[in-house]
């Protein structure tokens, strides 16, 4: 396949490598400096994009492969609140677009067993759950894509939580969690050397305490999974999540 990045830092740089040993060809690199580049002309040369740049310039860079007609992966997290209007803009117009918190197999497998977890644990009330997570000094966005996902499968399996509520905790600090309702369901984020990515829920009772943790060792299971979707997605149209590739539910 002809691949388009839109992003070329930590994840770009690994992907293009993951990409060419699978035989495709990266034709465009798009970074901040050269994004006067990202033109519908050279998006249309591409069998499918794969988007891992900033919160802030995601938006722009999906609505540009829209208009080209291009399959767009997408890594980049941080903008989720937009998610309803663009799948409205994708399915109306007939565009082709994948999304994931997490491309990771084992975060994935992860996202699974949350869910059945957390159906079991609310049989358990007198257990409060919280979510944290670790990550690198240079990330933009808090709570993590992927702890929100964590939660959203939280929220959807428990009666007792109704939201979630982010906090970001510097290293020594106490977490102020006296604010937090019994109903929200703490997402606790901290920012720590170069850690490519921790998670972890933990089901807290007078007694005793249950830990469900994964921990990413390095970015090469992200950037695996990335192109895995691109080749999954990219003769297909609608508008999917990376569960749907999955599917573990089969
Ligand atoms: N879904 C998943 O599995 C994963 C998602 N992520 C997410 O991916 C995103 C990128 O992560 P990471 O690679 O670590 O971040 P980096 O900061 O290392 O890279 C971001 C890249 O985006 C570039 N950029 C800035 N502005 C634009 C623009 N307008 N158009 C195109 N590119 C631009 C930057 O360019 P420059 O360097 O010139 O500023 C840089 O190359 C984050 O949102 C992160 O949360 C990360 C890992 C896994
Ligand atoms: O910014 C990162 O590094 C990561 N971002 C994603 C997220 O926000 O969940 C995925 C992974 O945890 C690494």
């Amino acid at each position: 396949m002809n691949i388009a990045l839109l992003g070329y830092g930590k994840m770009g740089k690994i992907i293009e490598k993951i990409a060419t040993d699978r035989k495709h060809e990266i034709f465009l690199k798009i970074d901040f400096y050269n994004r006067q580049d990202l033109t519908i002309e050279n998006l249309k040369k591409a069998d499918v994009v794969i988007e891992f740049s900033t919160p802030g310039s995601v938006l722009d860079n999906i609505q540009k492969c829209f208009e080209a007609g291009v399959p767009i992966v997408v890594g980049t997290t941080g903008w989720y609140e937009h998610l309803p209007e663009l799948k409205k803009k994708c399915l109306d117009s007939g565009h082709t677009m994948l999304y994931a918190s997490n491309f990771s197999v084992g975060v994935n497998i992860f996202f699974h067993v949350n869910k059945v977890l957390a159906k079991l644990m609310n049989n358990y009330p007198y257990y409060d759950v919280q979510v944290e997570e670790i990550h690198h000094m240079q990330k933009l966005d808090s709570p993590s894509g992927t702890a929100i996902t964590i939660a959203e499968g939280i929220i959807e399996n428990t009666d007792s939580k109704k939201e979630w509520v982010n906090v970001l905790t510097s290293e020594g600090d106490d977490t102020n969690d006296e604010n937090i309702k019994n109903d929200q369901l703490l997402i606790e984020s901290f920012r720590i050397d170069s850690v490519p990515g921790t998670h972890t829920v933990i089901y807290d009772s007078e007694v005793d305490s249950i830990e469900f943790k994964h921990t990413a060792h390095n970015r090469n299971g992200f950037a695996l999974g990335a192109v895995l979707a691109a080749e999954w997605v990219q003769n297909k149209k609608g508008f999917f999540s990376v569960e749907e590739m999955f599917d573990f539910g089969k």
